[in-house]
């Protein structure tokens, strides 16, 4: 049980990777500020999370089941906890799908809509009526920048990023009435389970129905381009969990937080050109005509990464 005076953070999907790394990095808060209910759709996983925890499993972190497609397991967890008080909400779990549109049955593009998307707002929907009772509470959300920036080839997750920055945006103001914040953490690649998944992914990839050229480009253009951004620009879980710990901690946290400063300028595209032409050909131009440069543009990247840009974005450190 939380002692008076610690925070009651939940968070989704915590069997690997950032959820992990927020879990344990909370829990492990040298004040022990934090009484953490980490969540996971199958207990059976929790050995990693258990042996990160340490110490703190059982004293700041305690573990519950919890499955975001689920509305009787929303509800069943959330009634377990103690006068259903939740303080902060982070929204974790998310899938991945990349590949060609044509390749993708709307079965598995409704899957990651039903987590990414449906399983965040059924989430809010459960904790958000006794925060706004209490006037008071944090919620967070793992978008991405593809939640800002659609990339090629990973068109549906990044559509469902995009709904949930929309719904967020829109909740946002009604959530301020009543003294609840909310935050978006926008991270860029990360090294985690989710970037095995999809290359294991695709590589069961048959392509069914997609013409022998977009496959080409797939297989030659994209994957290679994106394995070296992976390398570049990719931050580690803990980064990740770090720069969610400062937006929890910050007096007035801000809505939108990039955790890549790498990131800002390729964000910044769209803002620049509201006819959405300068970011349409810059990305064009960036696959197709320096996708075998990709290590000189990510140079190139680096050095577009302007002080005054990197201090929009929320740094681990
Ligand atoms: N890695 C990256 O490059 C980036 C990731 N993100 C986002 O970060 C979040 C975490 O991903 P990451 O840690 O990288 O990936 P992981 O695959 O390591 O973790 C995803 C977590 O979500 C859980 N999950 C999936 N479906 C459900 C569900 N229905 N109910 C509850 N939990 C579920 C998984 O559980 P299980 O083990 O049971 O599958 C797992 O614990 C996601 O929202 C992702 O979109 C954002 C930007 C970049
Ligand atoms: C190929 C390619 C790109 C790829 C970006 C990637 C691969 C981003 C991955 C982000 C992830 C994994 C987010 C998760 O939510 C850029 C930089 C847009 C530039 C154009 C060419």
């Amino acid at each position: 049980m939380a002692n008076s005076g610690q925070k009651v953070v939940l968070i989704t999907g915590c069997s690997s990777g950032i959820g992990l790394r927020i879990a344990v990095t909370l829990a492990k808060d040298e004040k022990k500020r934090y009484h953490v209910i980490a969540t996971m759709r199958d207990l059976k996983k929790k050995d990693k999370l258990v042996e990160a925890a340490g110490d703190a499993y059982g004293k700041t972190l305690i573990l519950l089941p919890l499955d975001v497609c689920s509305d009787e397991s929303v509800k069943q967890c959330i009634n377990n906890i103690k006068d259903r008080h939740i303080d902060i909400l982070i929204n974790n779990a998310g899938v991945g799908l990349l590949g060609p549109v044509e390749s993708i049955s709307i079965e598995e593009m409704k899957r990651v809509f039903e987590t990414n998307f449906f399983g965040v707002v059924r989430m809010i929907k459960e904790v958000m009526p006794d925060m706004k009772k209490r006037r008071s509470g944090h919620i967070l959300v793992m978008s991405s920048v593809m939640g800002l920036q659609g990339v090629v080839f990973n068109d549906v997750y990044t559509a469902s990023k995009f709904a949930m920055e929309g719904f967020c945006e829109s909740m946002a103001v009604q959530l301020m009435k009543f003294n609840i914040r909310l935050s978006m953490i926008e991270p860029g690649p990360v090294h985690t389970e989710f970037e095995t998944k999809m290359m294991e992914d695709v590589a069961k990839m048959e392509y069914p129905g997609v013409d022998a050229e977009t496959v080409r480009y797939f297989k030659d253009v994209y994957l290679p381009s994106s394995i070296d951004i992976f390398e570049a620009m990719g931050q580690t879980p803990d980064d990740i969990a770090k720069c969610t710990k400062k937006v929890i901690e910050s007096n007035s946290p801000r809505f939108r937080n990039l955790t890549n400063s790498l990131y800002t300028p390729i964000v910044a595209l769209k803002y620049a050109d509201e006819t959405g032409g300068l970011s349409v050909n810059t990305f064009y131009n960036l696959l197709f005509n320096f996708g075998p440069l990709m290590h000189i543009t990510m140079s190139i990247l680096k050095c577009l990464t302007c002080s005054c840009l990197r201090r929009r974005t929320v740094s681990p450190n």
